[in-house]
């Protein structure tokens, strides 16, 4: 009996303890079931909330190479982002002087945290730069995310731009102005042919390009760059091409580029070409600038045309603005262009019957269809700005010394040789300012996109206001870039405001960017080899690419490009040389280096000599092979459908240009 009752309670005592171990293991496993969707839930926040920050460059080995500063670290660098550490302002953010804990001397790009473009170049320039070695780049430090803010460190450039150095009282010697030239073709030979894939930079120009203390240039922002992912596309890009534009010049026709373009992309303006092709001719050239002139409000208030430019006509404004057939280019050809020509002094009918109107037509913009404020509107814009010569204290190139004349018969703006006293010239350029008005109301109105006009009037009212406000800030004149909040001033009276930004998709800076290169994504080496020849100009010459002067006596030299070609064909190539270098250079260099620019500057890419060849040919070890002056045919339109029903029968401009 006992045995059984103990046996009872060792069995009971069992199924209790099965019990509780059933009731442990049920609880532990529901605690870890429950952390484990906890953690689920929490890693899955964590991924949404840093998944558009973080995950891209997490992902590239360059950027875990690089060294992460806190922003504190780069607050205390900085002193705060104090004005005292100023350096510049870019088209995606501004740059500071700073002193890390270690004593070493850096620069800092605080990125402009609310725009897009900001967060793409700077992940652009972390993957790209980063991965650069070079002592003709200039070296990336490290960075800083935090949240919304973005830092790039780099090595300090103590003389800065070369933009600055070109245009600023202190000017370069001829030697420090030929070492640049070669410091930056060895970074390109660095990019294009020792870095694998090959990197395209996609914006040279003056204000990218950096010195050191010993004037030694560094080329920098890679913003916009590239690799060069499908090592053939050059040829694919060009080889459909070369056929279409040789065929269709003469019959103006011009085939679609083969490239893989999208509609978007297609109809974006080709300044550079446009540009450079408006003056490739003499005449047209002064023609051009004369109606530009026109244009900007050397006319009365009547419509009368009072510029003293002979022998122009009124193509230019008829083409690029006849020839349009959205709303906004009637609305200025009805009620702009035609009371100038019905007004004008030129002599249009010759023109007309020799069907030179139809030059500037295609190619002087093409309208983005993005529904964006569209270059036409940025052209537009900058010449009711320009009307304001007050707006621009370096409307000239002399330095001030030849600002606009005005006589004070009922003509309202005209040149006059003799200067004008103070107080007329006072009068005068406050008729500027109204004639600025002027033309704000009488177009604006027409513009039917409300949120076009709303942009354009709020740009208007910014502008002056922005100018004096930064005027003490910015003492560099920096190029019109094609990135959004560009938010610098440029001073210059050459080209377009800094400040009137640009549609998402446009790439490069104006003047600099090649013909061929509408904007899309896919840049070739000779892209960057255009911007070279630019380059090489613009330092040579101690000039912007484009230069609307108020002289009427330096028309010809308003563009760069097609003033040098015009002397390439005079035979007097070094008239091109910086006035401010006197005789102190060497004539052989600097032919050498114009020739080389003009070979560079082809419009037709193949034709552009390759980045090897430039570097040995400026050291000396290769002969410049010999190109002709230009004038190959330009690439054919990316816009295909409408502009091209419209060309038929149209002369190309490369025949005028040839
Ligand atoms: N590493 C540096 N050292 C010294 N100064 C610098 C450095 N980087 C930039 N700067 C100065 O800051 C200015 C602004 O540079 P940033 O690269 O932001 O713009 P940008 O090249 O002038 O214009 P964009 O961004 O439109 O190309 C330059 O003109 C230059 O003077």
């Amino acid at each position: 009996m006992p045995s059984r009752q103990s046996s009872f309670t060792h069995q009971q005592s069992t199924k209790h303890r099965a019990t509780f171990v059933f009731l442990i293991i049920t609880v532990f496993s529901s605690v870890l079931i429950l952390f484990g969707v906890f953690y689920l839930i929490y890693y899955l926040w964590y991924s949404l909330i840093h998944r558009a920050r973080t995950s891209p460059l997490n992902s590239c080995p360059v950027f875990l190479k690089l060294r992460r500063y806190t922003y504190k670290e780069l607050v205390s660098a900085t002193n705060g982002f104090s004005d005292d550490n100023y350096i510049g302002k870019g088209g995606s953010g501004t740059v500071y002087r700073g002193i890390l804990r270690n004593g070493k001397l850096v620069a800092l790009k605080l990125l402009d945290s609310d725009s897009l473009d900001a967060e793409r170049e700077f992940q652009n320039e972390i993957r790209i730069l980063g991965g650069l070695e070079s002592q003709f780049v200039v070296s990336l430090l490290g960075y800083c995310v935090d949240k919304r803010k973005r830092v790039v460190v780099y090595e300090y450039m103590p003389n800065r731009s070369l933009q600055e150095s070109l245009f600023s009282n202190r000017s370069l010697n001829w030697n420090k102005r030929f070492e640049i030239i070669l410091d930056v073709s060895r970074a390109l030979e660095f990019l294009h042919r020792e870095c694998d894939p090959p990197v395209i930079h996609g914006d040279v120009k003056p204000s990218n390009v950096l010195l050191d203390s010993e004037f030694r240039a560094k080329l920098s922002d890679f913003g916009l760059s590239r690799l060069k992912v499908e090592p053939e596309f050059s040829v694919d890009l060009f080889s459909q091409d070369l056929s279409g534009t040789l065929a269709g010049v003469g019959t103006g026709e011009s085939p679609a580029i083969g490239t893989p373009v999208e509609s978007s992309t297609a109809n974006e303006v080709d300044f550079a070409l446009a540009l450079q092709a408006s003056s490739s001719s003499t005449p047209i050239n002064s023609k051009l600038v004369c109606n530009r002139l026109k244009g900007l409000g050397f006319t009365d208030e009547k419509g009368k045309d009072l510029s003293v430019c002979n022998g122009g006509t009124d193509d230019w404004i008829h083409n690029k603005f006849m020839t349009q057939d959205d709303e906004l280019g009637q609305n200025f050809d009805n009620n702009h262009i035609t009371e100038l020509n019905s007004n004008s002094n030129f002599n249009t009918a010759d023109d007309h019957k020799t069907g030179k109107k139809q030059w500037g037509k295609d190619w002087w913009w093409k309208q983005d269809g993005s529904g964006e404020l569209s270059t036409k509107d940025y052209v537009r814009e900058w010449i009711g700005s320009q009307i304001c010569p007050s707006a621009n204290p370096e409307w000239d190139d002399d330095k001030n010394s030849e600002k606009p004349d005005f006589d004070h018969s009922p003509k309202l703006n005209t040149y006059n040789v003799n200067k004008p006293s103070e107080n007329e010239e006072r009068r005068g350029w406050k008729q500027h300012r109204k004639m600025q008005e002027w033309w704000k109301e009488e177009h604006l109105d027409k513009l039917t996109k409300k949120h076009v006009q709303k942009k354009i009037k709020r740009r208007f009212k910014l502008k002056i206001f922005q100018r004096r406000r930064k005027a003490n800030r910015h003492d560099h004149k920096s190029e019109f870039s094609f990135r959004q909040n560009s938010k610098t001033e440029m001073y210059s009276g050459d080209v377009f405001s800094r400040e009137l930004s640009s549609t998402t998709s446009m790439r490069g800076t104006l003047c600099y960017v090649a013909p061929e290169y509408g904007g899309c994504e896919y840049l070739i080496e000779k892209t960057d080899i255009y911007s070279f020849g630019v380059l090489i100009l613009v330092i040579v010459s101690g000039r912007r690419p484009l230069h609307v002067l108020a002289s009427p006596m330096k028309l010809e030299k308003a563009n760069l490009i097609s003033w040098c070609r015009q002397l390439a064909l005079g035979g007097d190539l070094l008239e091109l040389v910086d006035e401010r270098l006197k005789d102190e250079y060497d004539k052989t260099q600097a032919m050498l280096c114009v020739n080389l620019a003009l070979a560079c500057l082809q419009k037709m890419p193949e034709l552009r000599p390759d980045i090897g060849d430039i570097v040995k040919v400026l050291k000396g070890e290769m002969e410049l092979p010999v190109v002709p002056f230009e004038f190959s045919p330009s690439p054919p339109s990316k816009l295909a459908g409408r502009s091209r029903s419209r060309r038929k029968n149209k002369t190309n401009i490369d025949t005028y240009i040839a």
